[in-house]
């Protein structure tokens, strides 16, 4: 008998279908990504999105192979970065999917680390209140992160599970059963191109760090950029550190550059079911929902006492 994609142990029995068709077209994705420039233009601007972001090749392939994985599942509605408005697939579905069916996409064409991240809830009749909810109301977040190794990292509420395809066998192995963020760490990540454009907490607290030794903080930094938000959680879960994508004073960055359905409230959930914190700054991300189905909110996530540290900078008063 053939090995499941995944062992059915650790999932709840409903959504198992789901998880198992998630991990297969992920395989089908994370080949036709080490392929690269050996197999399809994956790169190339081909549209652009309800958000205004360029589509390039490798995300409407993505939306397109994972829609027509779901529609044969339990899965009544489906929305995604890629689509304007949620889709009905099988209307006996029991739930409600968002995905970011290719994060990061600036880094399809450089061979650095790229993923699929995906929420659940439980459907209700109308599509679009099925995902417009406070993040809590999620009974699944979780993110397949396409590098060196393809590995499934997912929270079912009960803990933080982490999978790495095996590529011989083509099947997802548990490596971890309940995966904890540390405490603490030295690492920051935030585009500090925009710094002249953050708001003044923000700006108070990486300059601190930046201030090192000598600074508040009473200890040097190390900064890291990926420009993927499923590496940098990769990253973060493995070994700590603080994820800032804060509001600036861009145009449509009033509450940054994330998207709360497919981007912020899985990662979110994953983070804090490993330990840590994730805030727009100051309210947990759990705790809020947003009104339209690409609304942004600010994003602070990691090491509970780094995240803890970013909102008392937003009780402070402005220097
Ligand atoms: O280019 P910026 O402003 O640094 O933004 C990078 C962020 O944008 C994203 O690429 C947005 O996701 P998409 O690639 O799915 O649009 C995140 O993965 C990443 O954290
Ligand atoms: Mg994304
Ligand atoms: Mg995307």
């Amino acid at each position: 008998m053939t090995q499941p994609v995944i062992a059915p142990d650790h999932i709840p029995a409903d959504l198992y279908d789901v998880i198992a068709a998630l991990c297969r077209t992920s395989i089908d994705v994370a080949a036709i990504i080490a392929k690269g420039p050996l197999g399809q233009s994956l790169g190339n601007l081909v549209g652009e999105n309800s958000d205004g972001d360029g589509q390039k090749a490798l995300d409407v392939l993505c939306d397109e192979m994972f829609t027509a994985a779901l529609t044969r599942e339990n899965v009544r509605w489906y929305a995604s970065e890629e689509q304007e408005t949620v889709n009905s697939l099988n209307e006996n579905g029991k739930y409600a999917l968002a995905i970011d069916p290719l994060d990061g996409s600036s880094n399809i064409d450089v061979n650095v680390s790229i993923g699929t991240i995906f929420s659940i809830f439980e459907a209700k009749d109308d599509a679009e209140a099925s995902f417009l909810r406070p993040a809590s109301e999620q009974v699944c977040g979780g993110y397949v992160v396409y590098g060196p190794q393809t590995a499934l990292v997912v929270t079912f509420g009960a803990g933080t599970q982490m999978y790495v395809l095996d590529p011989d066998t083509k099947v997802f192995i548990l490596v971890e059963e309940k995966m904890t963020i540390a405490p603490t760490s030295k690492e920051f990540a935030i585009n500090a191109s925009n710094y002249r454009h953050w708001v003044q907490p923000v700006r108070a607290y990486v300059d601190n760090c930046l201030a090192g030794k000598d600074g508040p903080h009473g200890k040097d930094y190390n900064m890291r950029w990926v420009g993927s938000l499923v590496a940098e959680t990769h990253r973060i879960l493995s070994r700590g550190g603080i994820f800032l994508y804060p509001s600036d004073a861009r145009k449509g960055y009033e509450n940054g550059r994330l998207r709360m359905i497919y981007e912020c409230a899985p990662i979110a959930f994953v983070i804090e079911q490993a330990g840590g914190r994730a805030t727009d700054g100051e309210t947990p991300i759990l705790e809020r929902q947003v009104d339209t189905l690409h609304g942004r909110v600010p994003l602070v996530f990691g090491s509970a006492e780094k995240v803890t540290r970013v909102a008392e900078h937003h009780n402070m008063p402005a220097v």
